[in-house]
């Protein structure tokens, strides 16, 4: 699916520049006019834009008329002009305006694109709003579906709560701090005690004049706080910061944690966070492709690389629940709570699944070996060095075969 901008600008060169800026993204689908005249046609002819960058000054409309045209049809405006006004810029971001601004260098059209791109995460990310007053959540609401969130609502802390257990999908949390209940400083407390939501985004919001409570949100795990009435811009700024920050953690994170080809845990991490999986009476198992040098000889490394993705893929499907790491080269790492019969039966089916499928669109036919260390040892390294033994007792049985071990 492509989503549609509108780009209305009457200088030819910003013209061209905004079309290869918006068109270098695949999902984005550039819709040109010159004046507006040309916008009002387009308009009419099929409004469903998902965005739109417009220039204030055009020939036929000087005084910004454009931007009326496009906010009366609900669609997401990003002002981009020659001129710096102030008071223009306030009553433009007051009339629901998303951003004005400059034409001073190429950052300034970097920062527009910015500004799309945004949009078009901010679909997938579902916020909770939890407000006792029903005006002040349905503000917070408009403001926050002018860039295309996903609200979710609550009206006491108590509900917001049930709504966050209930919906691991919900991002960030904006809360109110005087609501029936729960108040919002000890519904950050209950939430921040709870691993599930250390990522959660949460911004804390109160009327009253006790300046300590925003140090309180804060020191009890809040990301940021806003006094109201707050000015929407000091809002939107606030609440897209916070979010990049955990964005950017998620990165980092993932950076540390992850195989970059394959996206499972990589061995760090498995010896990381597995022990205590394993001290709960997991067990280990070290699986390695069949003649996996042969196919990077036939195929080229490429096919080798998405074998590797796909193997990865299957894995993940076959064991849910468990641990999986890549643990080397063509060599991956399950902690599973499975045992005895049930990680049999589920580890012959996986073999079955390997052999009875081709990888990659060259069709590459693989087979896996396998070692399982099923007594518990006292540490997971221990575990996983018989597992590789067991491994290498299957791979001189002739391969495409288990060694369960003790
Ligand atoms: N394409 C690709 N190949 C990799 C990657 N990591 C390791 N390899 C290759 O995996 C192959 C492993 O070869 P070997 O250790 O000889 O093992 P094998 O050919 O699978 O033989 P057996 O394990 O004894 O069945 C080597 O050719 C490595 O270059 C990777 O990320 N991508």
């Amino acid at each position: 699916m492509q989503y549609r901008i509108l780009v209305v600008e009457d200088s030819p060169v910003v013209l061209k520049v905004l079309k290869h800026l918006v068109g270098q993204s695949q999902e984005f689908l550039p819709v040109l006019c010159s004046c507006y005249k040309e916008a009002e046609e387009k308009l009419a002819e099929d409004d469903d834009f998902f965005a739109s960058i417009v220039d204030l000054n055009l020939p036929d409309a000087e005084n910004g008329e454009v931007v009326d045209l496009i906010l009366g049809r609900k669609i997401p405006c990003i002002v981009l002009t020659g001129n710096f006004d102030d008071n223009l810029r306030i009553s433009l971001l007051n009339k629901g305006v998303l951003d004005y601004v400059t034409k001073e260098s190429r950052y300034s059209f970097n920062h527009v694109m910015k500004v799309v791109n945004r949009l078009k995460k901010n679909q997938n990310i579902k916020v909770l709003v939890a407000e006792d007053s029903s005006t002040s959540r349905l503000f917070i609401k408009i403001l926050l579906e002018q860039y295309r969130f996903n609200v979710i609502e609550a009206s006491d802390g108590q509900e917001a709560l049930a709504k966050l257990e209930a919906d691991s999908e919900i991002k960030m949390l904006i809360t109110d701090h005087n609501m029936p209940l729960v108040n919002g400083y000890d519904l950050v407390r209950m939430l921040r005690r709870n691993v599930r939501f250390q990522d959660l985004v949460i911004i804390g919001l109160s009327a009253e004049g006790d300046t300590s409570l925003s140090a309180k949100f804060i020191k009890s795990g809040a990301n940021d706080f806003l006094k109201k009435p707050f000015y929407h811009e000091e809002f939107h700024c606030r609440v897209i910061s916070n979010l990049e920050s955990q964005e950017m953690l998620a990165t980092i994170r993932d950076l540390a944690n992850l195989d970059p080809l394959t996206k499972l845990y990589n061995r760090r991490y498995l010896f990381e966070e597995g022990e205590a999986l394993y001290q709960k009476g997991g067990v280990a198992a070290i699986l390695d492709l069949d003649f996996f040098k042969k196919v990077n000889d036939t195929y080229g490394h490429f096919v080798g690389d998405e074998l590797l993705k796909e193997f990865s893929e299957l894995l993940k499907a076959s064991f849910q629940g468990g641990l999986i790491a890549r643990f080397g080269g063509e060599e991956f790492c399950l902690i599973t709570e499975l045992s005895g019969d049930a990680l049999k039966e589920k580890l012959y089916q996986f073999m079955d699944d390997v052999r009875s499928r081709s990888f990659t669109q060259a069709e590459v036919p693989v087979t896996c070996s396998v070692g399982v260390c099923s007594e518990s040892q006292s540490t997971l390294g221990e575990a996983v060095n018989l597992a590789d033994k067991y491994l290498y007792d299957a791979k001189n049985a002739g391969r495409d075969t288990i060694v369960f071990g003790a």
